[in-house]
């Protein structure tokens, strides 16, 4: 078998178990690297002081070599903080009012991808596959193909893949659908993007669909399909089931005592709908009475991309929201909002999924979301919780015959579904839970990575 050699920028540091970083790409490709074993190179995270990089730091963690760089301050800001998400990461998400195009951030971009190639490059034998992942790199398989490299190059994308009337106002669309076509294989989490992704070949006859999931762009000749990433489902059930043991656990399944326990965990993200969320939170107890006072709704969300303007400000916004709800709504006795800004490690996460009667996940746009596929693997059989879900998120592709779907911009519609959700009897959450969870332990986080790398090698 050959070798895999994985790049992405964000990599988790070899890190003690349940403690890698926030992030579905770390938390998903570990889980996969891990069986099969390889090099997986990327950002340390950190910026070098000196303006230089500095070498290479290569350290083994089982079956994995980790092969970390750190990038100059000027690479991070222009690279990482300003094409990669003020440009690509909105524009993806069809946030065209939000994406702020500057040439010297779209220069920093491209250069830092032939930066990674030029590191890259040492490491690899011919017959190695290679898997790059994710929109901070798009650009890297064209900087490897003119060096010369010949091997197999795959990408996934994590994030959607927006139309091309979104796309298109993008001053280097061109370049970036290019840079696309010098993979062998492209992969998308949903039909959906796949379908927007020809789309946008199509628009101005950039190129187009060949038939038997074959694409021509560019002169060139590659494959592109939907292969939804998801988690290691039978492990986390297992791991959730083991969870309420955890000394957190308990306690917050103390102070919550007999109230039902909603449950929200997101990055700090604007993508993900947390406003309109806690909006539709304060509807639902305003419209629902008899369930005041006896519901709280824990909001986790940890800090993320905070030197983004759009980010920084969303801190305050949505800590401001959650006070303001409290204040309508809360007794003397009753807090109906709980809200963390800070990381919650897996095992402790696993637990709190369990205790929740619903997991509410409403991201306005979102390539998978595996916390909708977490909060499903956690449930107990017995008395299992409702996932209440945003069509808008890749999972609703996979969930959709369990979940309750919701439009997440539907402020009352969405209270409505926490209504439902909460007063729904015994047997009809058990025939919806079981219906996911089927599908997720058929396809979980190995048959992911399977289909992908199947695809690539044929
Ligand atoms: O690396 P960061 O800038 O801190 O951001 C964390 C990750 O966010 C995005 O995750 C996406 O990948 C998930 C797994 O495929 C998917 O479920 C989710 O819908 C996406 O938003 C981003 O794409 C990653 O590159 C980041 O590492
Ligand atoms: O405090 C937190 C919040 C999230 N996560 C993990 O971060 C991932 C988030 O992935 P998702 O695909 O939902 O969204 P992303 O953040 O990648 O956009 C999930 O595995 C969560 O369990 C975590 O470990 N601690």
């Amino acid at each position: 078998m050959s070798r895999l050699v994985i790049v992405s920028n964000r990599v988790p540091a070899p890190v003690k178990e349940g403690a890698a970083s926030a992030g579905g790409l770390a938390v998903a490709l570990k889980a996969a690297l891990e069986e099969r074993g390889g090099i997986w190179m990327g950002w340390s995270g950190k910026s070098s002081e000196n303006n230089e990089p500095g070498p290479l730091s290569l350290t083994g963690e089982g079956k994995i070599t980790y092969a970390l760089t750190d990038l100059t301050g000027k690479d991070v800001e222009e690279y990482y903080f300003g094409f990669a998400n003020r440009v690509l990461w909105p524009i993806c998400h069809y946030r065209l009012d939000l994406a702020e195009y500057g040439r010297k951030e779209m220069a920093g971009y491209f250069r830092v991808n032939r930066f990674f190639a030029h590191r890259l490059a040492p490491l690899l034998k011919p017959d190695d596959i290679i898997w790059v992942h994710d929109y901070h790199l798009i650009p890297l398989a064209a900087e490897l193909r003119q060096m010369g490299f010949k091997n197999r190059i795959g990408f996934f994308l994590h994030i959607p893949w927006p139309p091309a009337d979104v796309l298109y106002t993008m001053p280097v669309h061109e370049e970036i659908m290019h840079g696309l076509a010098a993979y062998d294989l492209v992969g998308f989490q949903t039909d959906h993007d796949l379908e927007n992704f020809a789309g946008c070949l199509r628009r101005e006859d950039m190129g187009d669909a060949i038939g038997d999931g074959r694409f021509t762009a560019n002169g060139k000749v590659f494959k592109g399909g939907a292969y939804g990433i998801s988690i290691e489902t039978a492990a986390f059930a297992e791991f959730a089931k083991k969870a309420g043991s955890h000394h957190m656990v308990q306690r917050a399944r103390q102070s919550i005592k007999d109230r039902d326990l909603i449950i929200g965990v997101d990055r700090l993200d604007y993508s993900k709908g947390i406003t309109q969320r806690l909006d539709a939170f304060e509807r639902f107890v305003v419209n629902n009475p008899a369930h005041q006072r006896k519901v709280t709704y824990l909001q986790i969300t940890p800090k993320s991309r905070s030197e983004v303007p759009e980010y920084e400000q969303m801190q305050r916004t949505v800590a401001e929201q959650a006070g303001r709800v409290n204040g309508a709504l809360g007794t003397v006795d009753w807090v109906p909002v709980r809200y963390i800004n800070r990381s919650v490690s897996r095992p402790i996460l696993a637990g709190l999924y369990r205790l929740a009667k619903v997991g509410l996940v409403t991201p306005l746009r979102d390539g998978m979301n595996l916390v909708a596929k977490e909060y499903v693997a956690a449930q107990d059989p017995e008395d299992p919780g409702v996932l209440v879900l945003s069509r808008f998120a890749g999972a609703a592709r996979e969930l959709k015959s369990g979940a309750l779907l919701v439009n997440p911009y539907d402020i009352e519609g969405t209270a409505n579904a926490l209504a439902r959700a909460l007063n729904m009897p015994m047997e009809e959450r058990r025939e919806r839970w079981q219906r996911m969870m089927d599908y997720l332990l058929e396809h979980d986080v190995t048959r992911w990575c399977d289909d992908f790398l199947n695809d690539l090698a044929a």
